[in-house]
């Protein structure tokens, strides 16, 4: 998914893609290095440039996001280090959508996940969650997968527990009709990592 990153690069100079799958790394850098046969996100810039009314910068945007992404790079949150063997410079702001609630069990996973981000976040830096609410399962193919349930009271208290401050949370409720997945409403929260004392 690179739909966030249109906007992402309005505000930041350098960006760096965490993905867990060779095959993803992979074809994101194709995309970056527009290479032929590489997957076309040509309908996520018109997307982004018809939502701002810009339509006359489709092609400039294409390339601010390609030039602003620095790094595709591998990660995996069951590592101490989430990007071992290299350790990145603590971030400014980390955008992460529909991540944990894939990857997370129960609510302690999901907590341990969160503080891993965390962890990779400067003090004061923003940190903006997207997920699904209520969400028990969804499907990729034929195949069905588990998804984490918990609601906004547990990720509002999760963050806060985490020592972060909640500047902005919004819950849309689903309008999408599909037994593909049976999440209720998305949640967004931009919060920000506080500075210790
Ligand atoms: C629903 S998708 C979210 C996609 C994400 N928003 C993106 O743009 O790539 C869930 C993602 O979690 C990744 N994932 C699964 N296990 C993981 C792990 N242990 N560490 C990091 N990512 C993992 C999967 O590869 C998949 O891309």
């Amino acid at each position: 998914m690179v739909h966030h990153l249109y906007s992402a690069c309005e505000f930041f100079k350098y960006i760096i893609v965490l993905k867990t799958r060779d095959r993803c790394i992979m074809e994101l850098k194709r995309w970056v290095d527009t290479r032929t046969g590489a997957f076309d996100w040509g309908h996520a810039a018109k997307l982004y440039v018809d939502i701002e009314e810009k339509s006359d910068q489709l092609q400039d945007k294409e390339e601010k996001v390609r030039s602003a992404l620095q790094h595709v790079m591998k990660c995996n949150l069951e590592k101490e280090n989430i990007t071992d063997p290299i350790t990145l410079p603590l971030a400014d702001c980390i955008i992460s959508a529909w991540l944990l609630d894939v990857i997370s069990r129960e609510q302690d996973n999901y907590i341990r996940y969160l503080r891993k981000l965390s962890s990779l976040l400067k003090p004061g830096g923003q940190l903006i969650l997207i997920g699904d609410l209520d969400l028990t399962y969804f499907t990729v193919g034929a195949e069905k997968f588990h998804g984490f349930t918990y609601d906004e009271d547990f990720a509002r208290k999760s963050l806060e527990g985490e020592g972060f401050v909640i500047d902005c949370c919004e819950v849309k409720k689903r309008t999408v009709k599909s037994d593909l997945l049976d999440y209720k409403a998305i949640i967004f929260i931009a919060a920000h990592k506080q500075n210790l004392v």
